[in-house]
């Protein structure tokens, strides 16, 4: 479970990111954060894995205060945490299966980091990773012979490797197209319902988000101002998110192509 009881996050320059946040996900839920850019949706994401710290509160993940972990606290705990990024963090030049191995490397005895040879038992890892997000007979090509969407995928491969509890996304379809978007969103709910994996992902498609999330956060100046069942966010909740400007959102969308 994610928890965060009156959560503020103040910048060194000053902006107020969050204010005020109370909030509890449950275990398997997919929750989609909303609203403008510059609202404090990937602030609020960043926040759950110690990217960020919070300036006062609590954020508590799975029984862990995490603006109490220090040094190797935090990277063991984010090991349980997956994140992925709009960018896919790749290294494109090398395969597909030697990317999702990378997520491997702090846990390698000192030789084996030397030499860079992995147990068998991580390239079994591996390999179900990439079967998990159907990608398997692609283990031994570049990553850069790959397309946009199949790139999200071995990202999402990379974190899975990790049997992470909670998956988070910062705008995972943002540079993608829109059948692209399409797999990847498939992707998320699939591991959401099969695998009972939390995701949380900040998106600024609303249709997109509206098609997949079960629960909705609208985030407005760093408030939340809407959390409920997407089945429920009508035209007035989308335009209160957006300050009155959700037409313009979904018009910008369809400009785009994003929403087929
Ligand atoms: N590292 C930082 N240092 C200072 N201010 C920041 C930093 N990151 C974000 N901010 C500010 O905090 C506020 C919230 O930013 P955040 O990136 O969380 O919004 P967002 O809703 O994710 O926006 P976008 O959709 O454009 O990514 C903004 O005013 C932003 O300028």
């Amino acid at each position: 479970m994610i928890e965060f009881t009156n959560v503020d996050k103040v910048y060194p320059n000053k902006v107020k990111a969050l204010e005020n946040i109370n909030l509890k996900i449950e275990k398997g839920e997919f929750v989609a954060v909303i609203g403008l850019s510059g609202a404090g949706k990937s602030t609020l994401i960043r926040c759950i894995n110690r990217m960020h710290d919070i300036t006062s509160g609590s954020l508590v993940v799975d029984g862990t205060n995490v603006g109490k972990l220090k040094g190797k606290e935090i990277r063991n705990f984010r090991k349980k945490i997956g994140m992925i990024f709009q960018s896919f963090n790749l290294i494109t030049r090398t395969t597909v299966i030697k990317n999702v191995l990378v997520s491997f490397v702090p846990q390698l005895s000192f030789w084996r980091k030397l030499t860079g040879i992995f147990s068998k038992e991580h390239k079994l890892q591996a390999l179900t990773a990439l079967d998990q997000v159907g990608i398997l007979e692609k283990a031994y090509i570049r990553v850069d012979q790959l397309s946009g969407g199949q790139q999200q995928r071995v990202a999402l491969a990379r974190t899975l490797a990790q049997n992470p509890t909670i998956l988070l996304a910062d705008e995972p379809i943002a540079s993608l197209d829109p059948v692209t978007s399409k797999q990847v969103m498939d992707d998320f709910k699939r591991i959401n319902q099969e695998m009972g994996m939390t995701v949380l992902l900040n998106i600024h498609h609303v249709e997109v988000a509206l098609e997949y999330a079960d629960r909705i956060i609208g985030v407005r100046e760093g408030q939340i101002v809407y959390d409920g069942s997407a089945n429920e966010v009508t035209d007035e909740v989308l335009d209160y998110i957006y300050k009155g400007k959700a037409g313009e959102v979904k018009q910008e969308m369809y400009k785009e192509g994003a929403y087929v």
